[in-house]
């Protein structure tokens, strides 16, 4: 179920040191939501960039965004083409929802809010679609 996934942006020992509140609120200092056009394609948003770390290049020169993804962008990255971590697989009322949420309180880590369903539909499409 995780999407796109973003790479960590702590630092092991800074992760270690920090108080959650205060690396959540770190990580997301700085994010401008990028704007989307009507067909879920963002465009011209400046890339998110953290302290001492190359500048993440805008979404539109990147990618096109699957539109279920367009409204899950996160602040660490989205704009990266990185292929998900982790995958969440599992049969029908498994409660893999119920672990995506448990999952999703970690302020390091970022899935999307639909389940992609990638290798069931859009499989075809190949990982550019993932991506
Ligand atoms: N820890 C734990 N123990 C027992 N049951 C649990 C647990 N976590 C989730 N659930 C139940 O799992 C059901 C949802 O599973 P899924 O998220 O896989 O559902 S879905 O198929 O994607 O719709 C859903 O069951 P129903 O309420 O009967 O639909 C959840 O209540």
């Amino acid at each position: 179920r995780c999407g796109p996934a973003s790479p960590l942006r702590t630092s092991p020992t800074r992760s270690l040191e920090e108080p959650r509140a205060q690396r959540t609120k770190r990580l997301l200092s700085g994010w401008d939501a990028p704007e989307l056009s009507s067909d879920g394609d963002a465009g011209g948003s400046p890339g998110v960039q953290m302290p001492g770390e190359a500048p993440v290049p805008p979404l539109a020169a990147s990618r096109r965004m699957p539109p279920r993804f367009a409204a899950k962008l996160s602040p660490l990255g989205d704009g990266s083409k990185k292929l998900p971590q982790a995958l969440i697989i599992g049969v029908k009322k498994g409660g893999t929802r119920a672990l995506l949420e448990f999952l999703r309180v970690h302020p390091d880590i970022r899935a999307v809010g639909a389940e992609p369903h990638f290798f069931d539909r859009n499989y075809e499409d190949g990982l550019e679609w993932y991506r």
